[in-house]
């Protein structure tokens, strides 16, 4: 079992399967889609590059089509270094037989984990790859990115007609990369076809197929696949406008009071002491503060607005509850959280021996890497109401890139 992000990557590997014919794209003379240019650089080098740059020690299996391999070549040729770390295979008429190639191409490395992935999802993100490495380091066998379904739905009848309006709730659309125990979605995939099953869309089909429990964490709205011609002309113009990246940057600062108690809860870790900290909810001022932070990046005022102190229901209320919601209304508004800095104010209790603890539980929080999470702790100099211990503050910075606005 893996337990960090660093050798959870170790023991990691990526197949990307790129054997599909493309047939809903319409030809093109630069071959099936995954060949095509976007931005200047084939739809296929974009998803590799990706990869290589989040997870550079993992093994990748490009799974290709045997007529492809001048064109492989082709989209390679600027990438030498690239291309000889590849393990180049073949795929299968299908998808499914595609992936089971590029499972078999790893039997020598058996890593832990593996990342399945389309070749013509060229748009996934590093927040995104590492939620999926934390739920996999955290002993889950199969993890499905997927993002909830906004559109209403309707079912329709051979006449061309609506035959009924379907609920869209709990359900979630699939995205790549769909990741695994390498042993075990490896047994899955094998037991299907051993049972003659050729007609699952996707790997984590068939591992609910096999019994395993699908795991599913937050996809992004940009990881698109490139299906028909549009899209991938849409996504050309994306690259090809240049934009530069939407960087925001929100503070947030709170104080609560201390009065005679058992202890503190700071970043949401309970710390034994001989004050408490006063307060309508559990008085968490570390995590208001970072609540603040990150609602200032999307302008979404701040944390009395959404949990005003006058409303009974939170009362005693844990202030993850309101990081969490926080975390929301930024990812719904097109933000990726890259960044989440705290520094305490407080002359006691002691922050050092709790900062790991602290930096974790913002992690999970979040569902951002570890390194993306600091805690910082000052006294203050026995000055002021702090330093009389009357109350602690706490300082925090929030740093959020968001999509650029969609044309
Ligand atoms: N026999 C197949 C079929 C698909 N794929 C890959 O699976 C991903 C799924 O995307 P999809 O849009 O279904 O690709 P195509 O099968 O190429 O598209 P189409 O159905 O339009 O021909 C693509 O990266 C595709 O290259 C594959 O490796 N082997
Ligand atoms: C695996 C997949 O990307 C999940 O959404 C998708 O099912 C593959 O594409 P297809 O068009 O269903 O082959």
């Amino acid at each position: 079992m893996v337990h960090t992000k660093a050798q959870a990557a170790r023991s990691t590997a990526v197949i990307l399967v790129a054997a599909g014919r493309g047939e809903r794209a319409g030809a093109s003379s630069e071959g099936p889609k995954q060949y095509r240019r976007i931005g200047g650089r084939p739809v296929l080098v974009h998803s590799l590059l990706g990869f290589t740059n989040i997870l550079p020690q993992a093994a990748v299996v490009v799974v290709i089509h045997p007529d492809d391999e001048t064109l492989l070549a082709e989209a390679l040729a600027a990438y030498p270094e690239l291309a000889a770390s590849l393990i180049v295979t073949h795929g299968g008429k299908t998808r499914q037989q595609s992936v089971l190639a590029g499972l078999k191409a790893l039997e020598g490395h058996a890593p832990e984990h593996v990342l399945i992935h389309d070749a013509v999802r060229p748009f996934f993100d590093r927040a995104m790859i590492d939620r999926i490495v934390l739920k996999l380091a955290s002993g889950a066998d199969a993890v499905l990115p997927a993002v909830a379904v906004t559109d209403t739905l309707k079912r329709g009848n051979d006449r061309g007609e609506v035959s009924d309006t379907v609920s869209r709730a709990g359900l979630y659309a699939a995205q790549t990369p769909q990741s695994f125990s390498y042993a075990k979605i490896h047994a899955a995939h094998q037991a299907a076809a051993d049972a003659g099953r050729d007609d699952f869309t996707d790997d984590a089909a068939i591992a609910e197929w096999a019994g395993l429990t699908v795991h599913l964490v937050d996809g992004s709205p940009d990881n698109v696949k490139l299906t028909v011609k549009r899209d991938l002309e849409m996504a050309d113009a994306r690259l090809s406008n240049n934009d530069l990246p939407d960087v925001r940057t929100g503070n947030g600062y709170d104080v609560h009071q201390l009065v005679p108690g058992d202890g503190v809860t700071l970043c949401g870790i309970f710390i034994t002491h001989d004050q408490t900290l006063s307060g309508h909810s559990d008085a968490d001022v570390a995590l208001h503060a970072l609540t603040d932070a990150l609602l200032a990046t999307c302008g979404a005022g701040d944390i009395g607005d959404h949990f005003p102190p006058s409303d009974p229901q939170w009362r005693g209320a844990a202030s993850r509850i309101f990081l969490e919601h926080a975390a929301k209304i930024v990812r719904d508004a097109g933000g990726t959280i890259m960044n989440a800095d705290v520094s305490l104010i407080a002359e006691a209790p002691k922050i050092g021996p709790h900062r790991q603890a602290m930096r974790e539980k913002l992690s999970e929080i979040l569902g951002i890497s570890l390194d993306r999470c600091s805690v910082k702790a000052t006294t203050n100099e026995q000055i002021g109401f702090v330093g009389r211990r009357e109350g602690i503050a706490a300082i925090a910075t929030a740093t959020v890139v968001y999509r650029a606005p969609q044309q």
